[in-house]
């Protein structure tokens, strides 16, 4: 195999998911028809309403198509054995390679200009026709001389002797200082063996009210298998690595030279060692949760792990060809429910170089047969694709590199045998929400108590009741019939499910927070031996994230909610001090973090200039103050309605709605009054136009009320938008879910296929139920100018950046929080989770001639990357507005050194995300960042919401608030945690 990245699709990574919408296809060209009903055939073609992301649209032309991997060659391949249609991508692409259609499609698309490469796109949206009626081979152990490690006796069933660094024993050859290592030196010796048409829904006939719910299934074997009984709760084997944990020291791994092409910082040289170890030695379960702060390095982290194992299976490979030993890693144990390597199982045979494997005992699992084995499995989001792609190809060393496919894009391969071929496999969990089934639906709803949801531990009420109701209707719906969920080895099912994985890493691991959602349940049913968690922030919002991790990973009792539940909510229910003594415990066996405030033998683990964070409180202007508390008032008196009629939990979506719009009056009146950003809209206008009023109507009243949460990340939704089969999201959620081919809308278990021209906005379809003739909502009228109509908050922003320029600022807006960041092209990144709220900074921005670039949900892969690199690079572009949602994750953006938040988000966490895009490894100046609020508003509940979710997480994490760790188990703690549960309860 060669050391290039490839891509399966032959355009995707051009025209990758975001393609078919927004930015990418903001104009219908002549193919995108749609076959309407008779009653819609006066309606128009929307017209050209592109926009340009990145003003000013000079900036386009001159850095087109200049990314990295922009710059890479492409050439092509074959069809299933990479001799035709597969494209790799090579350092030294030029555009002009002549193999066929797809390469003509990337090269013009390299060339032109931002407008045009939009254009371009949409032309390629699929067609969409409107019914007449309108109505889981990797490493294996064989051979492994087993022998234990150093200050270890232990040896732990089928583990023991797996796994042997340094050939006298784990740590044998360490010294007693604290520079400690494990080195891979010849006598190591792990063995492995490779192994177009649209019809409507039904309910959406004329004068037919429609309120879709999802179908969930509530045959979980997890939970069904022991009810009646006791929770099966053995945590034996948790206290002892607990307690093995206490004693462990801080080993290191050390990578032979030659793998990497820069040398692991310390701390990541003990991730590595305690992965390894994880991944051979564990106890309970083969991989684990990596939590780092961001920025520390995660990515290469896991990189180094692929390396190492990588090194020690050729290295037991061309021992194995001595000795001719032929055993091999069970790769079909996660089916029968076993977790734990065991060298008894399958013989690979090789055949037409594709790796097959072939059961040795009986099974009753026929197409465990036709499974191959695969090397890594990495999902992540869209975003983040690029950033991995980048940090294998520059973090690897030349003569080692790993060969890799990036699985992506509409006309990606539908071969598993394709995939298998690859070290590492990346793909997103859109792609993974897609193509591989779910796993069943935990129903923990009998299980919670009122106890647990007071003490916070358990979902937030308007979400559980939401949820409940959900249930129940999709109990009724689901009897007796055999959902879709429910054969998770189906032949139907996409090739990631097809092949077994070595390893599966979560990159961005928060994304599967909930565990009852599709993305979640589909990440479950990947096969593979080790499983990963990536994520600086797995706890977001409450405890119960971390069941998810949980059952991903089979980490046993946890991974069975019964279990979780006894063993972790309930004793945090009863005694929070003890409980979240417990989870620790719990975590601390399966779970790596170090914050930047860590500190490895009083050394801080890494040294990065200070981050400030400052909270600045805007002061409303006199308008803006009276139509704020015109809002409250309203509000108020709505909520206090709720309240005297007692359904306070069944207006939970219309309380949410309120929120909403007190959120966006601290912003910008403008908000409120609806306008919205372009780009969410556009695109569905005419579709919207073709809908019956009733139609639009029911749209409109789930999208504002009843259904306000978005189904993907289960928060209230940013830019919330409806699909056309009634489901609502984040504008930016369901972006990731129109792929091309298969865009699946990932609303519980709906199988209509998406389309950026059936993603509603409200603002949409309050403009056209309210003029169903009008056409669009009219643009915003006037200009937005420093003085008149701008924002307090925008003009608090103006004021930062124009100190940085030098500039004055208006007198009332004290900028001296930005006043100790040194001199230079500082460089500032400006957050907020309302694209509407961009466009209007965008308006100030360009009235005060501030070069600035944008990325948000709306912008395909290629002009976001194009945007971050102008960011980096053009010393005249001092400003990047981000959506908090499409920008606030992967990414590095340590050209700014000063961060704006406009708005609070619900939870700390992504705030901290966000702001870590500047502060990490690469960071040379302080980074400063300021928080906008706005004084007396609902905004300083937010922050005390913020305050509380803080408390958690630390709490969980025994973390004080600045990220040092507070407090410290002790083997008493342990004992009476695991051995004394009474004592817990
Ligand atoms: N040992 C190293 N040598 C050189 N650069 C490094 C090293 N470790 C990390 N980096 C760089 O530091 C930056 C942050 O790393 P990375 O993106 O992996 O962090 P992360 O922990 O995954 O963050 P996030 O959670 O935000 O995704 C990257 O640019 C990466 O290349």
């Amino acid at each position: 195999m060669g050391d290039h990245i490839d891509i399966s699709s032959d355009s995707d990574f051009e025209l990758d998911e975001d393609d078919n919408y927004g930015g990418g296809s903001l104009i219908e060209g002549p193919t995108n028809t749609r076959t309407l009903p008779q009653w819609a055939t006066s309606s128009s073609r929307a017209g050209s309403i592109s926009r340009n992301h990145n003003a000013p649209s000079s900036s386009y032309a001159s850095n087109g198509g200049s990314s990295n991997l922009n710059k890479l060659r492409i050439s092509s391949y074959g069809d299933d054995t990479r001799t035709s249609n597969q494209i790799a991508l090579h350092p030294d692409y030029n555009g002009n390679d002549s193999s066929g259609h797809a390469r003509a499609v990337n090269s013009r698309i390299a060339n032109v200009s931002g407008a045009e490469y939009e254009k371009l796109s949409s032309q390629q949206a699929l067609r969409r026709t409107l019914p007449t009626s309108l109505d889981g081979a990797g490493p294996s152990n064989k051979m492994n001389r087993l022998t234990d490690g150093a200050g270890s006796s232990q040896t732990h069933g089928p583990h023991r002797n797996m796994y042997n660094l340094s050939g006298s024993g784990f740590g044998n050859n360490l010294d007693s200082t604290r520079n400690r290592s494990i080195q891979a030196n010849d006598e190591d010796v792990v063995m492995y063996e490779k192994n177009g048409t649209r019809v409507l829904p039904q309910s959406w006939t004329h004068g037919k009210s429609h309120m879709p719910g999802p179908s969930a299934s509530s045959n979980d074997y997890a939970y069904h298998s022991m009810a009646g009984d006791e929770p099966v709760c053995d945590e034996r084997l948790i206290y002892q690595a607990a307690l093995q944990g206490l004693n462990q020291p801080k080993y290191e791994a050390n990578l032979p030279e030659g793998l990497l092409s820069v040398p692991l910082l310390r701390h990541q040289k003990i991730a590595l060692a305690w992965m390894l170890q994880r991944e051979t030695r564990s106890l309970h379960c083969l991989g684990g949760i990596l939590a780092d702060d961001q920025g520390l390095g995660k990515t290469i982290s896991m990189i180094a792990l692929i390396q190492m194992q990588k090194a020690l299976e050729l290295r037991s490979k061309s021992e194995d060809q001595s000795t001719k030993k032929t055993e091999a890693l069970n790769l079909d144990e996660d089916d029968d429910g076993s977790n734990h390597v065991s060298d008894k199982g399958k013989q690979t045979v090789e055949s037409n170089s594709i790796k097959t494997t072939e059961q040795v005992g009986t099974s009753s699992k026929p197409l465990n047969r036709q499974r191959l084995a695969a090397g890594t499995l990495v999902v992540c989001p869209a975003s983040v694709l690029r950033q991995w792609a980048r940090e294998l190809d520059e973090k690897v060393a030349d003569e080692s590199k790993l060969t890799v496919l990036i699985y992506h894009g509409g006309t990606r391969t539908r071969d598993p045998a394709v995939l298998a071929k690859y070290d590492v496999v990346m793909t997103t969990y859109a792609i993974v929400t897609n193509e591989v089934p779910k796993q069943p639906m935990v129903n923990e709803d009998e299980l919670d108590n009122k106890t647990a949801e007071r003490s916070g531990v358990s979902s937030e009420f308007s979400v559980d009741k939401k949820r409940k109701k959900q249930l129940g209707a999709n109990k009724k719906k689901k009897k007796g019939r055999k959902g879709a969920d429910s054969s998770p080895f189906d032949y139907d099912c996409g090739p990631l499910a097809r092949v077994n994985w070595c390893r599966v890493i979560l990159d961005e691991a928060q994304t599967i927070k909930n565990h009852r959602t599709q993305v979640a349940r589909a990440c479950c049913s990947l096969r593979a031996k080790r499983r990963w968690c990536l994520s600086g922030t797995p706890i977001q919002n409450v405890i119960d994230d971390l069941y998810s991790y949980f059952r991903f990973l089979r980490y046993e009792p946890y991974s069975v909610y019964k279990s979780f539940y006894s063993a972790i909510k309930l004793p945090l229910s009863r005694n929070s001090i003890q409980g979240y003594k417990k989870l620790r415990a719990v975590l601390a066996a399966v779970m790596l973090r170090r914050t930047k405030g860590t500190l490895i033998n009083g050394e801080p683990i890494i040294k990065l200039p200070p981050k400030s964070i400052g909270l600045k409180k805007v002061k409303f202007s006199d308008e803006e103050r009276a139509f704020y508390n015109r809002l409250e008032t309203d509000s108020l008196s709505k909520f206090k309605a709720y309240a005297a009629a007692g359904t306070v939990s069944q207006n939970y979506a219309n309380i949410l709605l309120m929120l909403l719009r007190l959120r966006q009056a601290c912003d910008h009146p403008l908000l409120v009054k609806g306008f919205n950003s372009a780009s969410v809209q556009k695109v569905s206008v005419e579709m919207a136009k073709r809908l019956p009023s009733d139609m639009v109507r029911d749209l409109l009243a789930i999208v504002t009320s009843d259904m306000a949460i978005c189904r993907v990340c289960n928060d209230p939704p940013e830019d919330a938008v409806i699909t056309m089969c009634g489901h609502v999201f984040c504008y930016e959620c369901v972006l990731n879910y129109l792929t091309g081919d298969d865009n699946t809308c990932p609303g519980l278990n709906c199988k209509e296929q998406l389309g950026s021209d059936i993603v509603f906005s409200e603002a949409t379809l309050r403009s056209i139920y309210s003029n169903k003739d009008a056409g669009p909502r009219p643009k915003l009228s006037h200009q937005i100018t420093e003085n008149d109509d701008s924002s307090s908050k925008i003009k608090a922003v103006l004021a930062i950046l124009k100190s940085h320029t030098g500039m004055d600022g208006p007198d009332d807006v004290d900028c001296s929080v930005v006043s100790s960041v040194p001199k230079g092209p500082i460089k500032t990144i400006i957050f907020s989770q309302w694209t509407g709220m961009l466009d209007l900074v965008e308006m100030a921005l360009n009235q005060s001639c501030l070069q600035y670039r944008r990325l948000d949900g709306t912008m395909n892969l290629n002009v976001r990357d194009r945007a971050v690199k102008d960011f980096n690079t053009d010393p005249e572009v001092t400003v990047m507005l981000m959506s908090l949602k499409a920008g606030n994750l992967g990414l590095n953006m340590v050209a700014a050194c000063h961060v704006i938040l406009l708005d609070l988000w619900w939870n700390p966490s992504t705030e901290d995300q966000a702001i870590d895009r500047a502060h990490r490894i690469g960071q040379t100046r302080p980074v400063t960042v300021t928080r906008l609020t706005i004084k007396d508003t609902v905004e300083d509940r937010i922050l005390a919401l913020q305050d509380e979710k803080r408390k958690m997480v630390s709490s969980a994490f025994g973390e004080d608030q600045g990220g040092g760790t507070a407090t410290k188990l002790t083997v008493e703690d342990l004992r009476f945690l695991f051995m004394d549960r009474d004592a817990v309860r």
